[in-house]
């Protein structure tokens, strides 16, 4: 058994505001004795525009968000998983970045978000990612964590299940999500998405999300989730975005095994592709 824990904040577009939010949230990871801490996407900052997203871009060495989330990691040897933004190969755009960070402050996995979220719901969200955003080409391999076998996606990836059966086959124990899902998006789909990830999986599923108003046009749904390999929901945060919060829960590496071998997804590769 290891405790994770999922971090909930409101990113602006200061960083050094965000740092200072990501270290309550250290300070109360390590209060609760988890293994891990998982931040939400852009935990560095969310802007209010493309541009603006470009212009807030430093790379990941000389980020001071990054370097000061390192030096947490290390002085509490407490990895830290964490969405954040770094240059383009084309200047006038920036990635959609997740890292993750072991217990001695070292950027030891990257991975690029390969679907990006470019939307115009009537009376609702208008989000162009694509315009300040380049997208990623490849799935990162699992990789081994102090708290099991971590498979990485980032928010709008969670609507294609290609790939987290992808990264379940490849080994995954654990399939995250870190998010800033909008409000109307959130509420009709949010949970429904990550428990259907969970359940056809048999993975656990980690999603850190923003909260709240990042700025005069951007509003976060909040509600992160830990779920479980049967869909059981053992954490979630609410929508309030008074202070930076975490839920914890356990990862039992003996449910999973129960789990798959009680129902085991024989696919039928013969009728449909293999992913
Ligand atoms: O803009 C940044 O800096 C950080 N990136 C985001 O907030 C991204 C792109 S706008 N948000 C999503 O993918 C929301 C997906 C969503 O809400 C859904 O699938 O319904």
């Amino acid at each position: 058994m290891a405790r994770v824990a999922v971090g909930q904040l409101t990113s602006t577009a200061s960083m050094a505001h965000n740092l200072a939010q990501c270290r309550v949230l250290v300070r109360k990871a390590v209060q609760s004795g988890a293994k891990a801490l998982f931040l939400p996407e852009a935990s560095d900052y969310i802007a209010s525009s493309g541009p603006e997203t470009v212009s807030l871009v430093r790379p990941i060495d000389r980020s001071e968000f990054v370097l000061g989330l390192r030096e947490e990691a290390r002085r509490e040897k407490l990895p830290i998983h964490v969405g954040v933004h770094e240059p383009g190969l084309n200047a006038a755009k920036v990635k959609n970045t997740l890292l993750w960070i072991n217990e001695l402050g070292e950027i030891t996995q990257r991975y690029q978000k390969i679907h990006l979220f470019d939307v115009e719901i009537k009376d609702g969200p208008v989000l162009k990612e694509s315009n300040s955003v380049e997208e990623g080409a490849e799935i990162l391999p699992p990789f081994d964590t102090p708290v099991g076998k971590v498979g990485a996606t980032i928010c709008f990836d969670l609507r294609f299940p290609e790939i987290g059966i992808a990264l379940k086959r490849q080994g995954a124990d654990i399939i995250t999500y870190p998010s800033a899902f909008t409000v109307p998006t959130g509420k009709a789909h949010w949970e429904v998405l990550l428990r259907a990830r969970a359940i056809e999986t048999q993975s656990y599923v980690i999603a850190a999300a923003q909260v709240g108003q990042h700025n005069e046009k951007r509003v976060s749904y909040g509600h992160s989730m830990i779920v479980d390999p049967w869909g059981v929901v053992l954490a979630e945060l609410g929508d309030t975005a008074d202070e930076p919060e975490i839920a914890t829960a356990e990862i039992d590496h003996e449910l999973l095994r129960k789990v798959r071998t009680e129902v085991p997804l024989r696919r039928r590769i013969d009728v449909y592709p293999e992913i």
